[in-house]
This record gives structure tokens, sequence and C-alpha cells, in this order.
């Protein structure tokens, strides 16, 4: 059977206490998960509940304490800064804020071309080819590569963002609160968008939020975090309509989920619209 395509294992990590250079604290429990080809799990709890930090250590910005991340079988903690250089390509993550995430004093072209130019595997002319099919990909015009991010809107930057995290086709990409800076109708053609690329592609998701709503819409299964713990999981929709644990509960609470037929009917028309081609994706709830 193929393994997981990510498989983390009772992972912890602890960060400096400010102020004290050698004391630590915990912010990360024992965290055990998995993701599957073509899925998209998502990361849920309050801000501080450490969820960015989980994603911060799968792409190894922080140090495991304890625990193992492995990618497609192999332990990632061990790997050398070569050995990761040569992974890039397969890891991505989208940020947050599709203000800070582009260099400005670059042109489109350029941010794009850095992670190809980087994996040595495109001469400028296959390099120019690849840009203006990601830019198709987002739905980007062809002259968005003369211009600069600040000639951009949050959503057609968040859409750069993505076209940069698919250059050079990756498996996983980490999604760190890619639509919380957009208003609602851009969030929803941002996830859209990234919904359609995983039919295409295949590409699993690390979907990292706080919003139930798009958990639902948007995620196969969910992790809850609290305070760096999991404290449930389980295919997105149940976890959302029916919340066994407590805190799970009051995060439902604090943020209600829209009428579930109302969703239906969106998804049904978005599905609709879409074409199909890979098959080997779990169906999305
Ligand atoms: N560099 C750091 N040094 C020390 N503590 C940190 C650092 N980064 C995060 N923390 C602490 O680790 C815990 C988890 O933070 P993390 O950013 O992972 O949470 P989060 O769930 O992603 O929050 P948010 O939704 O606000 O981004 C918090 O208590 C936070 O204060």
């Amino acid at each position: 059977m193929e393994p997981n395509l990510l498989a983390v294992d009772r992972l912890a990590v602890d960060y400096k206490k400010p102020g004290l250079r050698s004391r630590t604290h915990r912010v990360i429990h024992d965290v055990s998960f998995t993701v599957a080809r073509g899925e998209t799990l998502a990361l849920v709890g309050e801000s501080g509940s450490g969820k960015s930090t989980i994603g911060k250590a799968i792409l190894g910005l922080v140090p495991c304490a304890a625990g193992s991340v492995q990618y497609q079988g192999q332990e990632l903690g061990g790997l050398g800064r070569k050995a990761r250089r040569a992974l890039a390509g397969q890891l991505q993550v989208i940020f947050q804020n599709p203000y800070g995430s582009l260099n400005p004093a670059l042109t489109i072209g350029q941010i794009l071309s850095e992670p190809l130019t980087a994996s040595g595997n495109f001469t400028r002319q296959s390099a120019g080819a690849r840009i203006a099919e990601l830019l198709e990909r987002v739905n980007m015009p062809s002259d968005t590569v003369t211009r600069f991010p600040g000639n951009f809107s949050g959503g057609q930057r968040q859409r750069i963002a993505i076209a940069r995290a698919l250059a050079l086709d990756p498996a996983l990409v980490i999604c760190d609160e890619p639509t919380s800076a957009l208003d609602v109708s851009t969030q929803a053609s941002v996830l859209e968008l990234l919904a359609e690329i995983q039919d295409r592609t295949g590409v699993s998701y690390l979907f990292i939020t706080h919003d139930l709503a798009v958990v639902r819409e948007f995620a196969h299964r969910a992790i809850v975090l609290e305070q760096g713990t999991i404290v449930e999981e389980g295919p997105s929709r149940a976890l959302c309509d029916a919340p066994q644990h407590v805190y799970t509960q009051k995060l439902v609470a604090a943020a209600p989920v829209p009428d579930p037929r109302i969703q239906r009917q969106r998804r049904e028309q978005r599905h609709q619209s879409r074409q199909l081609v890979t098959s080997a994706a779990p169906a999305r709830p």
C-alpha cells in the first residue's frame, strides 16, 4: 500500500521563553496526523493554538523537540539543507498575507521565475512557457508578468502566490490562512480556484484556518487543536455539524457554520461547472 503523503507522528515543538535564554516552553504536544494524496486536511483552532507552528515544523522552519515528520515515507527531520532544497518544489506554502508575501521590487515574471530557475530544470525559454501556463491556471492575464505586486488587488496577489506555489508541481501545499485577509467574495473565488487545482492535479492541502465555515465547505477532514493538543478529528462536515468535544462545540457556537442546504447548493453548482479529471482524490464532503 502506498504510504501517506505526509505522516506527522507524536510531534512536539518548544519555543524559547522570552527573556530567558535557556528556558523553553512546549507549544505543540504529541500531535499525530496523516495527509493522503489529493486530500485537504484542515488544522483548526483559536489564535495561539499552534496551527502555524505545526506548518513551520513540517517545513523545517522550527525544530521538532520530539516526534517525526515523514514525507512520502522519508523522515524530514534528518535531512540536510541540500536534500531539503531538493524537496522544496514538492512541499510548498501559501501565506495569509498576499501583501507581504510577494517582493514589491520584482515583476510578477521575476517572482514566478525564481523557483523555476532555482530548480535548475528550466531554460529561459521553458521558464517563460511555464510562467504563461501558471498564470493561465490561476486566471490571470498574460501581461501580468511585466507588472509589479503593487498593481494588483489582494485577491489577485493571492492568485499570483498560488501560481508561485504551484510552479514546480508540488504534491503538498501548506495553506496558512490563505483567505483570511480577503473579503468574502474574493475568499470564495480563491477557495474555488484551490479546489479546482486539486481536482485537476491531485495536490494535497494542509489547510490552516480558524474559519469553520471554510473547513466545512473546503476540507475533507479536520483536526481541532487546543493549546497545541489535538482534541478532535474527523470528516469536516460531521465535525462542524455535530462537534463532540466541548472545545469544538465552543468554536462552532462562536462562529456558526452557514446553513448546510445553502452550502450544498453552492457546492453542487461548483461541481457542475468543474471538469473532474482526477478521480484519485477522496470525495469532498
Ligand atoms: N517565535 C516564537 N517564540 C515564542 N513563542 C512563539 C513563537 N511563535 C509562536 N509562539 C507561541 O506559540 C503558540 C502557538 O503559536 P502559533 O502562531 O503556532 O498559533 P496559531 O494557532 O497559528 O495562531 P494564529 O491563528 O494567531 O496565527 C502561541 O502561544 C504563541 O504565542
